[in-house]
């Protein structure tokens, strides 16, 4: 504990407001956004899916990730939650997708963005003010992004909502990175392994699928010299 805890001193207070991430989008800052489908969510599909079909996706703090379409072009559901309006406009332009929007009542300020051919629905609001009580729970969640991008002293918290949303038969697939926190301040922050266990590790089975070292320019130029992509699924326990 003590050695996670002085790991992640660096990042512990690092904050970002949910304008400046609305402000990104606006400016095009988002070099996070990948154009074709996501290499761990595609190599790790099988298990993923475990043999179901018509698996309902949440997708948190989506962007305008493409991997949305690639399962709901597959028959899956998807139901992504993000601030930046910017985001899922450019989300349904970009894929050619008309769609219709919505008040949420329960979330005061939030809207609805649901696909008219395809089941996708993206809610735009705060991640922290979505409940199992909106959309119900999910056979399986695609976290690329997302834990590494909400704010490190808000973890406990997002843990608490995303096992929340985790139906008895979901797979949670956790993308984690790992780097040097002295380094580069974040986002995305660093995410040990033995924190995703702290995390999850009481309610749930986890299996580390995949590691891989997906050092690029980007993080060059971040002054990073190793940066590794690890891939975990995360499945309640059986009782
Ligand atoms: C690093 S990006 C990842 C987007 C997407 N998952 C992907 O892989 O391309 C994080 C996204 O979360 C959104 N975001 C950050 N904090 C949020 C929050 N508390 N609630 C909803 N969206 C949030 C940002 O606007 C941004 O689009």
């Amino acid at each position: 504990q003590a050695n996670i805890t002085s790991m992640l001193a660096p990042q512990a207070d690092r904050v970002m407001s949910l304008g400046e991430w609305e402000e990104r989008w606006q400016d095009g800052r988002t070099g996070f956004h990948q154009s074709n489908v996501h290499k761990m969510l595609e190599n790790n599909i099988d298990k993923v899916l475990a043999g179901r079909t018509g698996v309902r996706f949440f997708f948190p703090l989506c962007g305008k990730a493409v991997d949305m379409k690639w399962l709901a072009d597959m028959g899956h559901s998807v139901v992504g939650v993000e601030i930046a309006e910017k985001a899922i406009q450019q989300f349904f332009e970009e894929n050619n997708m008309t769609y219709s929007v919505e008040a949420v009542p329960a979330i005061p300020g939030a809207k609805v963005y649901k696909s008219t051919e395809k089941n996708i629905s993206l809610y735009q609001c705060d991640l922290y003010s979505f409940s199992s009580s909106i959309e119900g729970q999910f056979g399986a969640i695609w976290d690329r992004g997302s834990l590494v991008a909400i704010n490190p002293k808000d973890r406990e918290k997002y843990a608490a909502l995303i096992s929340s949303l985790m139906a008895s038969d979901c797979r949670y697939l956790l993308d984690t990175l790992l780097y040097n926190p002295d380094l580069y301040k974040g986002p995305p922050f660093l995410v040990p392994d033995d924190q995703v266990i702290r995390l999850f590790g009481e309610c749930c089975d986890i299996e580390q699928l995949q590691s891989v070292d997906a050092l690029t320019d980007r993080q060059r130029s971040w002054g990073l010299d190793y940066f590794t992509e690890n891939v975990h699924l995360i499945s309640p326990k059986s009782n």
